[in-house]
């Protein structure tokens, strides 16, 4: 991507930031219906979907709420898992094991799990707890049939081909971009069945989807789009 490119970036998220910080002044009035519609949006993909495991994210404020989504989740016995940011390292994952409100506060005041992997292991780990679970054998390599892993992925802004506007530290790039820790030749007999099961699904506010973002070779796209309107399809895959 070239300076423009990264400079349209920077605008863009000085603005939708202003905007975000709005709703939160604006939420203080109007305690807002937003987390239950992302919690109905949630179960209905889950239900759609029937993952081995979801991977969510502890909003900050300004943020969509995915709280009442994984709490509902974590009820319902569903595998959660948060990410832990490290500067300049791709994410960390951690199982949930209580309510989201007692994790400590990591980077950046983030709520994240103290018990955490590198995303490969912690996710192949889910996916062989899940498996032996069904009875169906473990094995990240599971192969076909074996349940996706649905990675619910916050956003500044999705384009209508699934392109993301992160918060610019490149997290979820580095972890799950085209170049990222689970980029790798297709003869890689571990991370290829691992990320063959991953299934991105965006999330942001209903005006934070825009048609057309600009994009770096190692940005990570999304196969949907969550918004409190309801679930957004990509228009094809980029
Ligand atoms: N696979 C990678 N390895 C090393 N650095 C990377 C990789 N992917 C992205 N980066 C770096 O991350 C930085 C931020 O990228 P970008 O602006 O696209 O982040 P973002 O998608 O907005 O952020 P985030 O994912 O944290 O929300 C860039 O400087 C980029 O070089």
């Amino acid at each position: 991507m070239n300076s423009s490119g990264t400079s349209a970036k920077s605008a863009l998220r000085a603005s939708i930031r202003a905007r975000r910080t709005a709703r939160i002044d604006a939420s203080r009035a109007d305690s807002g219906g937003a987390p239950a519609l992302y919690a109905e949006h949630v179960a209905k993909l889950v239900r759609a979907v029937r993952p081995a495991a979801v991977v969510g994210y502890a909003a900050l404020p300004g943020e969509p709420s995915l709280d009442a989504a994984l709490t509902a989740l974590l009820d319902s016995q569903t595998p959660v898992l948060l990410p832990a940011t490290r500067k300049g390292e791709p994410l960390q994952l951690g199982h949930v094991t209580g309510p989201l409100d007692d994790l400590p506060r990591g980077t950046w005041g983030i709520r994240e799990p103290d018990r955490t992997l590198p995303a490969p292991e912690a996710l192949a780990r889910a996916a062989d707890t899940a498996a032996a679970g069904a009875g169906v054998g473990a094995g990240a390599g599971a192969g076909a049939g074996a349940a996706p892993i649905l990675v619910l992925v916050p956003g500044l802004a999705y384009d209508t081909r699934g392109v993301r506007l992160g918060n610019g530290g490149g997290f979820y790039d580095r972890t799950f971009g085209p170049q990222g820790q689970f980029a790798g030749g297709v003869a890689d007999g571990v991370l290829a069945p691992l990320r063959a099961r991953l299934r991105f699904v965006g999330v942001c506010w209903d005006d934070e989807r825009t048609d057309d973002l600009p994009r770096a070779a190692w940005d990570l796209t999304v196969g949907a789009v969550l918004t409190e309107s309801g679930l957004h399809r990509v228009t094809s895959d980029t």
